[in-house]
């Protein structure tokens, strides 16, 4: 992508006499570090048609940091640009390589965030807003009650059925594989677990987590709701895998990790979204999920 901020004019908006030094850009942003003096920020950029992505990033980080339960970088300003763009500013982190006891610090965090009470008002899966899984639209219209009943209806709704409904043309056995397995999902509850709404950071995969230099976790780069935790752990789970020692420490505080079923179950939305973004063959894998679990 190319930069489409002028330094100066993003310097502007973010309260001049910034210096900016351009990092690298994403499907739809740019970053940037800018320094004033001593400060230093974490800078994303997007014009109008991603500015929507970065307004419910920052909404996601300020959701996470409210819980007080794992580090989040602390979002110093979000601002219009002009033409509709948005930038968001950071902290910086100066990130370090995991250390032993890193995993086990993690997966303490993430058991605290995922016991943490539901923020929404009342109770319910989903979101107070709508925000992006990689580039693709998330829908977060909140679904009460928060109930086993109220959880297959929102995973059904407005997880699968919308990632479905944007797979290729190409793609209809795809699509029927999907279907079947929407209609089978009371089955894969059957050891009677009962998910309740929790915060998940929604995207974690190995991209999105790292470690400051005093050996704290923090997550980034969110794409929030309230969902069942164990969506979370699936998506640890299928690109990468938590550090060493994150499974027994977030077992251990009173974490509960997917049964195989569902870690299909959730792994599956992900799969059809890199179908979606990237085609190729995630379509081959998505159907092999698919197909195991209808
Ligand atoms: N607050 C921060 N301070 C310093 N570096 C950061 C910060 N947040 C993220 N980074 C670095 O920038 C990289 C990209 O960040 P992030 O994933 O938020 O951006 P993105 O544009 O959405 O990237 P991608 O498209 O790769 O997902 C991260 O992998 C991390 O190394």
């Amino acid at each position: 992508m190319e930069i489409l901020e002028s330094p100066p004019a993003l310097s502007g908006a973010l309260g001049g006499a910034w210096s900016l030094r351009p990092l690298h850009a994403s499907s739809f942003c740019d970053t940037w570090e800018a320094s004033q003096g001593t400060l230093r920020l974490f800078v994303k950029s997007a014009p109008r048609a991603g500015a929507g992505q970065l307004r419910a990033e920052a909404d996601g980080l300020r959701a996470l940091a409210a819980t007080g339960c794992i580090r989040v970088p602390q979002v110093h300003a979000l601002t219009d640009l002009a033409g509709g763009g948005a930038a968001l500013a950071m902290e910086w982190l100066d990130f370090r390589a995991p250390d032993a006891r890193f995993g086990a610090r993690f997966g303490e965090a993430m058991a605290a965030l995922h016991a943490h009470p539901c923020p929404l008002e009342p109770a319910g899966f989903g979101w107070r807003g709508d925000n992006c899984i990689g580039g693709t639209p998330q829908r977060n219209t909140p679904l009460q009650p928060a109930s086993w009943g109220g959880w297959l209806q929102f995973w059904g709704r407005s997880r699968l059925c919308p990632m479905r409904d944007r797979l290729p043309a190409s793609a209809s056995a795809l699509r029927e594989a999907v279907d079947a397995v929407i209609e089978r999902m009371p089955d894969l509850f059957s050891d009677g677990y009962q998910p309740r709404p929790a915060l998940i950071h929604g995207d974690l995969w190995q991209g999105n987590w790292d470690m400051l230099a005093d050996g704290t976790p923090v997550i980034f780069d969110p794409a929030v709701s309230c969902s069942d935790p164990e969506a979370e752990i699936a998506m640890m789970e299928l690109f990468g895998s938590p550090p060493a020692g994150f499974r027994a420490a977030y077992e251990a505080a009173g974490g509960r990790w997917p049964s195989p079923q569902r870690m299909k179950l959730y792994q599956l939305y992900h799969l059809l979204n890199h179908v979606v973004l990237f085609g190729g063959g995630y379509a081959v894998q998505a159907l092999q999920v698919a197909r195991a679990l209808a």
